[in-house]
């Protein structure tokens, strides 16, 4: 399809495939959020509706999974897809359905944010958003999408290994987890303590170099949904054609910024969320 291969001269039309967070900071309202501030037109598949604040996760309601499979026809019956972001897939059922639908609608550009906990926040099983049991179904995923954007509690578990301990173990991880998966990792090291929170783009082909993309740690405790925000910014700006790292350098420092003016928006008292349109109110 000639229309799909140049995306660059028109608006990104790029789906969103996650659960909810009724507070707006995380799940599919950031991804929506996210790739808007990107100059994308966002669309939402809900895979899970959770009921969570900045404080925390209550409660998770999963509909059938034939719900999530008419959901995604609907969209990729009318719509042509230029990217997905897929985020929380709640259990193997779901990650099912998912690539079924990946190997038939084929979308240019998907990006897997492989979301297990609300990192952010705590709650009856600590923000569990994932089914432990299901994780070969993710991993299996993973050989699927084109991009993985792991932080270290997540790409540990796919990895089978314990948490890299340093960003040096990290990027090894992901580099065990290209190889692996045959995906493009992009590991995100905000679980890192120290002064830094640098993310790497990680190759499958060893002999590619490892891009670092560095970025310096802002003091805040506005981060609900950094992961969402930025997977759903880098698939919109990989869209529009640009390369991974080009993608994850600008896309990362759009989000220094949201997170530096998150408390402007005083939501919650728990993390708050990030300004996904700081640029916008001139405080940038
Ligand atoms: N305090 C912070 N200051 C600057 N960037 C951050 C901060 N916390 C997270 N990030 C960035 O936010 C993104 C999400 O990172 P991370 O927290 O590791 O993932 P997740 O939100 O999935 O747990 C990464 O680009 C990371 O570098
Ligand atoms: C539905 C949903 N998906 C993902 C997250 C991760 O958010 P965080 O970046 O705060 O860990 C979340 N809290 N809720």
């Amino acid at each position: 399809m000639d229309e799909a291969k140049d995306v660059s001269s028109r608006v990104p039309r790029v789906l969103a495939v996650a659960g909810t967070d009724p507070t707006g900071g995380a799940g599919i309202q950031a991804d929506l959020k996210s790739i808007a501030a990107h100059g994308g037109y966002g669309m939402a598949v809900v895979t899970a509706l959770v009921a969570q604040n900045t404080r925390g996760v209550r409660a998770v309601h999963v509909p059938p999974p034939e719900f999530l499979a008419a959901q995604l026809r609907a969209v990729s019956d009318d719509v042509t897809i230029d990217a997905v972001k897929l985020g929380m897939l709640h259990s193997a059922p779901l990650v099912e359905v998912v690539a079924a639908w990946l190997d038939d609608v084929r979308p240019p550009v998907v990006v897997l944010d492989p979301v297990l906990a609300a990192t952010s926040t705590t709650g009856p099983g600590g923000g569990r958003l994932f089914d432990t049991a299901s994780t070969a179904a993710l991993r299996a995923m993973c050989s699927r999408v084109h991009l993985v954007t792991p932080n270290l509690p997540e790409l540990a578990v796919l990895v089978g290994e314990t948490e890299a301990q340093g960003w040096d173990a990290a990027v090894g991880q992901a580099r065990r987890l290209a190889g692996r998966t045959g995906a493009t990792v992009l590991v995100k090291g905000g679980h890192l303590g120290g002064e830094d929170s640098p993310d790497a783009i990680v190759r499958p082909d060893d002999a590619a170099p490892v891009r670092t993309v560095p970025g310096r740690r802002v003091d805040s405790t506005s981060t609900h949904g950094t992961g969402c925000s930025l997977s759903s910014a880098v698939a919109t700006l990989a869209a529009t054609g640009l390369p991974w790292v080009e993608a994850l350098s600008r896309a990362k420092a759009w989000l220094a910024g949201a997170i530096e003016q998150g408390a402007v928006l005083d939501v919650g008292s728990g993390r708050g969320p990030v300004d996904h349109f700081h640029h916008l109110r001139g405080m940038g």
